[in-house]
């Protein structure tokens, strides 16, 4: 987490896929969050969802390398832009995604409810985060596509069950319906901003109660 045009270095700001750049004006901390997970899991189209409001279904075309958007986020009166990295998940490109894990504060881990083998691929994800990530990195692990409840392969109860074992935050989403997206990126905002601002003496912001209690507030229409 860093203040205005620290987190990309100094000169013209860095844009992602053609936006216009986000002027150090326009934010007061900056933070780096990446998208990890198997490739088809859905961190393209959960990115565009975030960012636009929008999902292309269709023709799946997989990411090559690794690419960012930039969104800012109000939380608590504070403006936190959001640097997201959607990296490939493709096994080819692991090396060229190593190499951007150690700058990430934060780490959105996917898989996909409708395919067990991204889901028993986690614990295998979670190796490499360790070996490369900083260790203090904000990590939260999502099952995607939520929405195609009749080809579930993986129980909520079982994600909810490896989460606690890594004692990171779990929520099911949804890309196509935007379900539990724009939570998953305010949530991270939110632990960004309080870990680069929060007076020591107010207590401590918990992104796990964050989560559930925002969860319970739609659980009128959630899935997870
Ligand atoms: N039903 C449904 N389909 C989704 C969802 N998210 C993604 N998809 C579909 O899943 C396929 C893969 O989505 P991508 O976002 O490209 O997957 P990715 O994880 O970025 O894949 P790589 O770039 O190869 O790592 C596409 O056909 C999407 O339309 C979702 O939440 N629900």
């Amino acid at each position: 987490m860093s203040g205005p045009g620290g987190a990309a270095g100094s000169g013209t700001p860095p844009t992602g896929s053609g936006d216009p750049p986000v002027l150090p004006r326009d934010y007061e901390l900056a933070g780096k969050v990446m998208l990890l997970g198997d490739s088809g899991v859905g961190k393209t189209c959960f990115l565009l969802q975030f960012k636009d409001g929008a999902f292309l279904s269709g023709t799946f075309i997989a990411t090559v390398g690794i690419d960012f958007r930039n969104k800012v986020v109000a939380v608590d009166g504070v403006k936190v832009k959001l640097q997201i990295w959607d990296t490939a998940g493709q096994e080819r490109f692991r090396s060229v995604t190593h190499a951007y894990y150690r700058d990430a504060q934060a780490l959105l881990l996917l898989y996909d409810i409708t395919s067990k083998m991204s889901f028993d691929n986690i614990r295998a994800w979670l190796t490499e985060i360790h070996e490369y990530a900083q260790k203090d990195v904000v990590i939260m692990l999502l099952g995607n596509k939520a929405d195609v409840s009749s080809e579930r392969a993986v129980r909520t109860e079982d994600g909810a069950s490896l989460a606690r074992e890594y004692g990171v935050p779990f929520m099911e989403t949804s890309a196509k319906t935007g379900m539990n997206v724009e939570l998953a990126f305010l949530a991270i905002a939110k632990e960004l901003k309080q870990r680069a601002v929060q007076p020591p003496e107010e207590p401590r912001f918990q992104i796990h109660d964050y989560i559930e209690s925002q969860k319970k507030k739609s659980s009128c229409c959630a899935f997870a």
